[in-house]
């Protein structure tokens, strides 16, 4: 479905070049922001990957292997190297979690992370939006401010019913909430695991019902069958690229710099003039009469701003760079939500393990090739979102429950998802994992070196704040009822695989989860927005960094706080959003 080139036009030269824009980062939120400028004005885009379809190949293209069979997202620290699509980030030992140190794949292609994220598709509520806008003082970020950007991307095709053929997933959603949108589609798969249906009913028989307006209208309460960023007519992957790039390409003149990396930004008297970039070992500038724009991704942004003199002047004095901007905020308050599963062996046939039989793989692979359904079209499952039961939340700490009280009345306390997949021996497996969806940990991002080829330093800081893992620990006890329901037995095979019936109190709950803890990849707010004066913020309501002129950042780095629910919508609204903002500002 997608042309896998740029037209030859739009690529650009490594030689100096002058345009009105130059977006460093053609990942969600940067192409994005790319594509709408570029309905206007001229626009570079620097990006240090290329097509994923090409590197990567089916990996990342067919649904079923962006959940199952796609290594580059192994967290573990003996990752396979894939630096053709992943930035190969690894955090520093995670002092609260046995020091433990943790892959954070990140997308380094065109596309961005959105090129193997795992394409669930949802917004998060309207209190959440509600606090963001309080925080940055300014309105444009409320729910209802945010749902035109939100509607004007995306192009939804509502489920097809027949292909998808599972009664217990027939997917409910408010159609309001979308709009006659594009480039990005949206929709539903067309197989459904049979394992997540009895999952899903499991966390129905323990109290959280189908939301009837899905998770698109402001509201993360109940449960949903999620609709994933496909393409309907194919069942692949959509991404930034397969929707804005392709979409650029057809109808504007953008001119796009892959496998080519931002060095820093240029100043002249505090403004941004233009972008040093590498390509192959070729240094030029791109200079930008009227902004930079930094789309770089949650820790690679502040990693560029600090190489350009923009940051803490501690940190920049001590690598000889050069002080622009003293922002002390720079790299500062990530937030990463964790989570952690409970598996069991179930007697449910699953995707994995239909295509992985000689026997029912050839008709797998042809209602996939020739349907755009069955196994291989297996994307995005079931999502809860609860209150936690009274009697479990009096067991958390009074001092956690009191800094529940800092978010709105409304915010779900956790967060499930249901999966499934395959052991070595061929088993199958089902999971639930719970999540918390308040963020209190706070990490932070560094330079390791002067040298822009070298990776940030990262501590995720999970659990620095003890609260997070008091909410996983009710965590797990609710999902262990919900698989102690009448629907999870019916598919549960013997005794508890993960945690395991020997992680019974909440210390031995609290150290596998230090253990056991695993990132979403929803990591945010380390260049956050804020109001003036406020000494944290790096940029303000529009993007714009503080103390220089000409410089934004637009990517989920400036998002102030870990939001609940997912965030590539965020993304996608946020670039709709800021380059509505620069547009009208011209
Ligand atoms: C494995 C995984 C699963 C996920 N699953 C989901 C999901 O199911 N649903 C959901 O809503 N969200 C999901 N997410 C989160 C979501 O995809 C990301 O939060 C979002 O895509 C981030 O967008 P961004 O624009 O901030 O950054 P990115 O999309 O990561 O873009 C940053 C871009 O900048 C480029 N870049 C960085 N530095 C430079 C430089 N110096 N020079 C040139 N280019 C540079 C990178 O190569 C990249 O293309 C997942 C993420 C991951 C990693």
């Amino acid at each position: 479905a997608t042309p896998l080139h740029l037209r030859d036009d739009h690529i650009g030269a490594p030689q100096d070049a002058t345009f009105d824009y130059i977006v460093v980062g053609g990942g969600t939120t940067g192409l994005t922001v790319a594509a709408r400028l570029s309905e206007h004005a001229s626009v570079a885009v620097i990006e240090a990957g290329g097509y994923y379809q090409i590197t990567y190949g089916n990996n990342s293209v067919v649904p079923l292997y962006s959940l199952t069979r796609i290594d580059a997202i192994d967290p573990s620290p003996q990752f396979p190297r894939r630096p053709e699509i992943d930035w190969e980030l690894v955090t520093v030992p995670q002092t609260n979690a046995f020091n433990r140190t943790v892959h954070y794949a990140q997308g380094k292609t065109l596309g961005g992370s959105s090129a193997f994220n795992t394409m669930s598709y949802l917004r998060s509520t309207s209190s959440a939006y509600q606090r963001w806008a309080s925080m940055v003082g300014d309105n444009d970020y409320t729910f209802k401010s945010l749902l035109p950007f939100f509607k004007k991307s995306v192009r939804l095709t509502p489920p097809n019913l027949e292909k998808r053929n599972s009664a217990n997933a027939t997917p409910e959603y408010d159609p309001s909430a979308y709009g006659d949108g594009s480039p990005l589609d949206v929709s539903w798969n067309n197989f459904v695991d049979p394992t997540l249906t009895w999952l899903a009913k499991s966390l129905q028989a323990i109290g959280i019902p189908i939301n009837p307006k899905g998770f698109s209208s402001g509201e993360l309460k109940g449960g949903a069958w999620l609709p994933s960023t496909i393409d309907p007519a194919h069942a692949t992957r959509e991404s930034s690229q397969t929707s804005f790039l392709d979409y650029a390409d057809a109808n504007t003149q953008i001119k796009v710099y892959p496998y080519s990396i931002a060095v820093r930004v240029l100043f002249e008297n505090e403004t941004a003039t233009g972008v040093s970039v590498d390509t192959n070992g070729t240094i030029y500038t791109l200079s930008a009469t009227k902004e930079v724009i930094v789309s770089a991704g949650v820790f690679n942004s502040p990693k560029l701003l600090m190489l350009s003199g923009i940051g803490p002047t501690e940190v920049l004095t001590s690598f000889d760079i050069p002080v622009v901007a003293n922002l002390p905020g720079v790299g500062q308050n990530l937030q990463d939500p964790t989570s952690i599963n409970v598996a069991n062996f179930v007697n449910t046939p699953n995707a994995q393990s239909i295509v992985a039989n000689p026997a029912t793989e050839p008709e797998a692979l042809r209602k996939y090739v020739e349907e755009a359904a069955g196994p291989y079209s297996s994307a995005a499952g079931y999502i809860s979102y609860e209150r936690l039961p009274d009697d479990l939340r009096q067991t958390l700490p009074p001092a956690t429950l009191a800094k529940f009280d800092n978010f709105p009345s409304d915010f779900p306390d956790s967060q499930y998802i249901v999966g499934t997949f395959v052991m070595a021996n061929g088993s199958s497996m089902g999971a639930i994992s719970s999540t918390f969806t308040r963020t209190f940990s706070r990490g932070s991002v560094t330079l390791a070196s002067a040298d822009y080829k070298d990776n940030p330093l990262i501590d995720l800081g999970w659990f620095s704040d003890p609260a997070d893992a008091d909410v996983l620990i009710a965590g797990v006890k609710r999902v262990r009822q919900a698989w102690s329901s009448e629907p999870a037995l019916t598919i549960r095979l013997g005794a508890e695989v993960l945690p395991g019936d020997t992680v019974d109190t909440d210390e031995e709950i609290l150290s596998y989860i230090k253990n056991n803890g695993n990132q979403l990849w929803h990591a945010s707010s380390t260049c956050s927005m804020g109001k003036a004066g406020d000494k944290s913020a790096v940029v303000d309501s529009k993007g714009r960094v503080f103390g220089v002129k000409g410089l934004r950042v637009a990517d989920l780095s400036v998002v102030p706080y870990a939001l609940p629910g997912h965030c590539q919508a965020n993304a996608y609204a946020l670039g709709e959003k800021i380059a509505r903002d620069i547009i009208d500002a011209r």
